[in-house]
This record gives C-alpha cells, structure tokens and sequence, in this order.
C-alpha cells in the first residue's frame, strides 16, 4: 500500500467556479524521500493540509498510511509529523520546553517526552541552544526547531512544507542533509516540498511536480535526471573566450545545436546521429588548433521539466 494515495483529488477555496488550488490530482507517495515541487502558489501547501486533515477536499479521495483524510484526520495527525511553512514558534519559549509540550500533545507521558526532546533536538543540531528563547533564533535555528517538533513523536511519516525557506546555501545544505537522514537512515518515509525546482534533486528518490494544482510529473528522480544525450564541451586556446566562441561558431557551421552555458558550451546530439556528436567535436575542436579540456555527458535536470512542459 503507498504511504499517501490521492484520487482525483480537488481543491477549491471558493466556489465551484472559483480556481482549483488543487486540480484532480491522482498520485502515490511511497517509501523514502519525496520532493514536491512547484513555483509559488503551485498547490504544495494545499496538498499537505488536505493530506493532514487540516482542510476538507472539495472532491476526489485520499488515504495516508491507510487512513481515509474524510474521517481519518484524527489518526493521520498522530501518525504524522508535520513542519508547517510559516514561522509558528513562540518567541518566549526555550525550544526545550516548547518540544517537550508538543511531545506531551502527542501523548508521551513527561519524562519520556523530556528525553525525547532533548534527543531530537540533538539530532537536528540544537543541543546547544535548546535552552535559548526561541525569539532569539536565527532563520536556520527556527526551521531546526520546527523540525524537531515534527519528529519528536516519532512519526510514520513526515511532510516538511518548505523546509529550507530563508535558509543560506550553507544552512540549506545542512537542512537537506537532515532530510536526507530522516528518510534514508531513520527510514521514515518523508514528503518535502520546494519552489526551487533543482533543491530536491539530490536528497529525494521521487520527484512530484506540480504546476497550478495539476500533476506535470510524477517520476523516480533518477529518471529526471537520466542521460539527455546532450554534451558539455570545454576547449582552451591562446585568446580565452574567444576559442568558446569560435568553437561554439564551428559546431554551428556544421549543423549542431550549440550554446554558451558559464564557461562552457552546451551542444545538443544530431538527429538519429547520437553517437557521431563526440567524434564530431573532437574534430571541430581540432580543426581550430583548439585544446579540448573536456566532454561531459549533460544530464536532466528538474527545472527542465518545466522548460518542456509549460508554455512561456
Ligand atoms: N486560504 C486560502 N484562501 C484562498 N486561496 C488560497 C488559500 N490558500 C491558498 N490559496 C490559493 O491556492 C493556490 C495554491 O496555494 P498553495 O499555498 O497551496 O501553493 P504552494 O505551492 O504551497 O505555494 P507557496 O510555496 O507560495 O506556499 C494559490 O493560488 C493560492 O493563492
């Protein structure tokens, strides 16, 4: 049985002719990471609230971890731990005292609630500060605090609704880290989302993409970012940018898809000719007098998804 199943799952916040947010989605989440992405106002948030409960469908069915979301909601919460979006700890508050109150919601009695706070807290790398006013955190602390609240009743599954927001490259990659040892060395099926479309690729085994309330893709990660077939070249000669260019000229001359893409040049395989492009830029490269460094296979990345897929 998948972790989270949807059926035609909609949702409208007004009436029925208003948008859907949430537009006839049908998708399974199974075991480990799965990234939910799309830009903003994309349905994320509104998925994982239907999913918990929080907000009733407008039509269309979905379980989680079994339970129907109609009747469920009671039982999901308790299974499931939940990281919301928006800031939502009290500044007053040491994060101690505020985790050890969301473990003794959950049910555990005091002293093991106690135990467990300060070990997840731990984990998410707040054992210093836990006794710190939560008022006082940084952007990267509060999400670390609100992380440990998810995990402290040792949830079946955990939806984590923009983790990294606000977070700096280095705090981000600490935090998608975490996310990564939730779902694979703790083994708790996870569903993170993102609006940076690329983020997730690294931590999730599964990608869902949505674009306005409907699924674009739903697919192994692995599969986004398969082989293309498209290259990366580099060369070297005597005046620096200039040989990119030459090159990037050349390729064109000889009827291949080129472009400039940071220091390098991006070229696209012939049709039905896969297998000549290499042979192809070797001898353009030497034909110039021109060094080449390098050729890389260019793999998909997510952000393609939605140069293929959604009109400009
Ligand atoms: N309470 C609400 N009332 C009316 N419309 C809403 C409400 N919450 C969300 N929406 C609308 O539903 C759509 C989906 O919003 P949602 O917050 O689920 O997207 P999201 O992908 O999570 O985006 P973000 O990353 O910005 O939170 C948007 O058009 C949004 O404006």
């Amino acid at each position: 049985m998948p972790v989270i199943h949807t059926q035609t799952l909609t949702k409208r916040y007004g009436g029925a002719s208003s948008p859907a947010a949430l537009d006839s989605l049908t998708v399974d989440v199974d075991e480990g990471v799965t990234g939910l992405v799309g830009a903003n106002g994309a349905g994320k948030s509104t998925l994982i609230k239907v999913l918990l409960g929080l907000l009733s469908p407008t039509s269309g069915e979905a379980t989680v971890l079994g339970h129907d979301i109609r009747t469920g909601g009671t039982q999901i919460r308790t299974l499931v731990g939940y990281m919301p979006e928006h800031d939502c700890l009290p500044p007053d508050m040491r994060a101690i005292d505020f985790v050890v109150h969301m473990a003794r919601v959950s049910g555990l009695p005091p002293a093991a609630a106690r135990e467990r706070a300060a070990d997840v807290l731990r984990h998410v790398g707040l054992a210093e500060e836990r006794y710190r006013l939560m008022g006082t955190y940084s952007t990267g602390m509060k999400q670390r605090a609100k992380l440990a609240q998810a995990l402290v009743h040792d949830p079946r599954l955990v939806m984590l609704d923009e983790p990294t927001n606000g977070l700096d490259p280095a705090a981000r990659d600490d935090m998608l880290a975490l996310v990564r040892r939730i779902g694979h060395d703790f083994g708790i099926p996870v569903l993170v989302t993102s609006h940076l479309l690329g983020e997730l690729e690294r931590i999730s085994d599964h990608v869902v993409v949505l674009d306005g309330g409907h699924l674009l893709r739903s697919e192994a990660t692995q599969a986004f970012m398969a082989d293309t077939g498209t290259v990366l070249v580099e060369v070297l000669g005597a005046h620096g940018a200039d040989a990119q260019r030459a090159m990037g000229e050349a390729l064109a001359a000889r009827g291949l898809t080129a472009r400039p893409v940071g220091g390098l040049i991006e070229v696209d395989p012939l049709d039905g000719r896969p297998d000549d492009l290499r042979d192809l830029v070797r001898d353009t490269a030497a034909d110039l007098g021109l060094g080449l460094v390098r050729i890389q296979p260019q793999t998909g990345r997510l952000e393609d998804v939605f140069r293929e897929e959604v009109p400009a």
